[in-house]
């Protein structure tokens, strides 16, 4: 039987009373890769943040296990957001501080582990990624796709049950991308963590996602979910169109 870690009920979204999206329900199972589509502003970013907590919602629930990380205060609200990975898209490494510095730091955040203890576990990380060797390095010195699996190791640090990436392969070379890819793929597998992924790139959506949620602007809202293949072929032409590059 498969098993929902994450239930988002008629959740509507926006920014002070502007709505930007509308009656979003949909719900992700444990372990799974959904990818959330959709053109330029139709709201992936919005309905992200939403989901992290990091933004108030207008309405509507967006439980992560069996609690609501929109209303949850104070100790529940950290106990659901050290559930949770993220990484945004520019990666937001700190610059001043060693790839090995940036993995330590929400351990030493939201656990009473010692620095040894965080070392050894940061360190663990990022052989996760394949950076044991750049432990020591600042970001600067990386490569845009080394900075990408960097930023995925410190959202590995807390062991996540649910993993959000915001446009991972943005600003990515194709190999990257491809090897980017891969890596999401091996740690879904390995780690059975879930994964939340916004992506406009098809080669990406096709190699990683189980299922699409697929976001229009002029609906505000969702308008397909499903496996990228169906949808490619979805007899909206608003939906399948994504896939096809076709344009209005
Ligand atoms: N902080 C904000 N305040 C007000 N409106 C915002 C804010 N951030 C985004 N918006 C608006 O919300 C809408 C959705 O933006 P969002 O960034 O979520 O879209 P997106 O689908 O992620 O776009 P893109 O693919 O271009 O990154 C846009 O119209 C945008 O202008």
């Amino acid at each position: 039987m498969q098993h929902a870690i994450i239930k988002v009920k008629q959740l509507q979204c926006g920014y002070g009373d502007h709505v930007i999206l509308r009656d979003v329900s949909f719900e992700v199972n444990k372990g799974e890769i959904i990818t959330i589509l959709g053109g330029s502003g139709c709201g992936k970013s919005t309905l992200l943040k939403h989901m992290i907590g990091l933004l108030p919602a207008q309405q509507g629930t967006v439980l992560i296990g069996d609690e609501d990380i929109i209303s949850a205060q104070g100790e529940v609200r950290q106990r659901i957001l050290a559930r949770i990975g993220v990484m945004y898209q520019s990666g937001a490494l700190f610059g001043s501080l060693t790839v090995l510095e940036n993995v330590m730091l929400p351990l030493a955040e939201y656990t009473p582990l010692n620095a040894a203890a965080r070392e050894i576990v940061a360190r663990l990380k990022l052989r996760l990624v394949g950076l044991d060797a750049y432990a020591d390095f600042l970001p600067s010195a990386l490569s845009g796709g080394m900075q990408k699996r960097a930023a995925i190791a410190r959202a590995l640090a807390l062991d996540p049950q649910v993993l959000f990436l915001d446009e991972p392969s943005a600003g990515l070379d194709p190999i990257t991308a491809a090897e980017l890819d891969a890596l999401i793929l091996q740690l879904a597998h390995s780690l059975h963590t879930t994964f939340i992924v916004v992506t406009h790139e098809l080669a990406s959506i096709f190699t990683i996602a189980d299922r699409a949620i697929m976001l229009d602007k002029q609906a505000q809202g969702v308008i397909a979910i499903g496996a990228p293949k169906t949808l490619a072929a979805d007899p909206n032409p608003r939906v399948s169109d994504f896939f096809t590059r076709h344009t209005y």
